[in-house]
């Protein structure tokens, strides 16, 4: 049977994860949806036995595999390293780590079937972060989404769970996207060729974002960093550079005003 759905994880020493993502997620589809469903690991040679156990798990009858990754690093470039060698029409990417619900990967492929483009959510109604996510990181993502605000209307764009149809994909010079960082949906979001109307573009899944039980976070410095040069770069490619001043001025003058508001709170 032709596989129609790919799900794509960038992994990084994520072995303990493996195991319970392959079993869950395929329980998750049902016998249908998992004949014609693919499961792609890109792993940037963890060496910590993540090929091993993808292995095993192929053996017991699981369509997954391992792509291992010696030159290069880093977890946009591995999304659209499984995208690009997906076999199949609708593309999902989730993290391995367990903090977006395999359970929840068959709403995204539904979605797709009615939208170019589909993102996991944690910003509806009912849903949202985890109580426990620390207080730093709620923080640095809400700052971080407000920021890419002129650039999409998706409701969370800083989301690494979300799905595309790869015809839209392939519609694009891969030379055209940044592939550095963490924020590959954003930067899919600003660049894919998608339909104008944005309920065609783009459907929304909630999902509640949980915590990491197994492994470490490989956000850092560097990532923010990353981030920052991602968003000057989408600001010039959708408004011009022009506008990119107006942008840093506009930027500027809430950054400090949030700045003096946190400081009458505080003293
Ligand atoms: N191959 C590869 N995978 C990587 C790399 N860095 C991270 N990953 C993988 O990418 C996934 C997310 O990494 P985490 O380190 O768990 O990220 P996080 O801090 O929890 O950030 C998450 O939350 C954001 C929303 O606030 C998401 O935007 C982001 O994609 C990620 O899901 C994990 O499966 C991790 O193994 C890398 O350099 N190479
Ligand atoms: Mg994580």
């Amino acid at each position: 049977m032709s596989i129609e759905y790919s799900v794509i994880v960038p992994a990084y020493r994520e072995k303990l994860n493996i195991k319970p993502l392959t079993t869950r997620l395929f329980a998750g589809m049902g016998p249908e949806m998992a004949k014609k469903s693919e499961l792609i690991f890109v792993d940037d040679n963890s060496q910590d036995g993540s090929v091993e156990e993808v292995d095993a798990l192929a053996h017991q009858g699981y369509n997954v595999r391992i792509i291992v990754r010696t030159t290069e690093r880093g977890l946009s470039s591995a999304v659209l390293r499984g995208f690009y060698e997906a076999k199949g029409q609708y593309l999902v990417c989730m993290d391995a780590d367990l903090q977006h619900p395999p359970e929840s990967v068959p709403d995204l492929f539904k979605s797709l079937r009615d939208h170019a483009f589909t993102l996991g959510t944690r910003y509806a109604p009912g849903v949202g972060i985890d109580k426990d996510w620390p207080l730093y990181r709620r923080v640095i993502s809400s700052t971080a989404r407000m920021m890419a605000r002129p650039l999409t209307v998706a409701s969370d764009p800083m989301s690494g769970f979300f799905g595309l149809q790869k015809k839209y994909l392939e519609n694009c010079n891969p030379k055209d996207i940044n592939s550095q960082g963490f924020k590959i949906a954003l930067e899919l979001l600003a660049k894919l060729p998608l339909p104008r109307d944005p309920r065609a573009a783009i459907g929304e899944v909630p999902f509640t974002f949980g915590v990491r039980t197994e492994g470490e976070s490989k956000l850092s410095g560097k990532v923010i960093i990353q981030y920052l040069q991602q968003l000057k770069e989408l600001y010039v490619f959708k408004f011009g550079a022009n506008n990119l001043i107006l942008f840093g001025a506009f930027w500027s003058i809430l950054f400090f005003y949030g700045c003096y508001q946190l400081y009458h709170l505080v003293f």
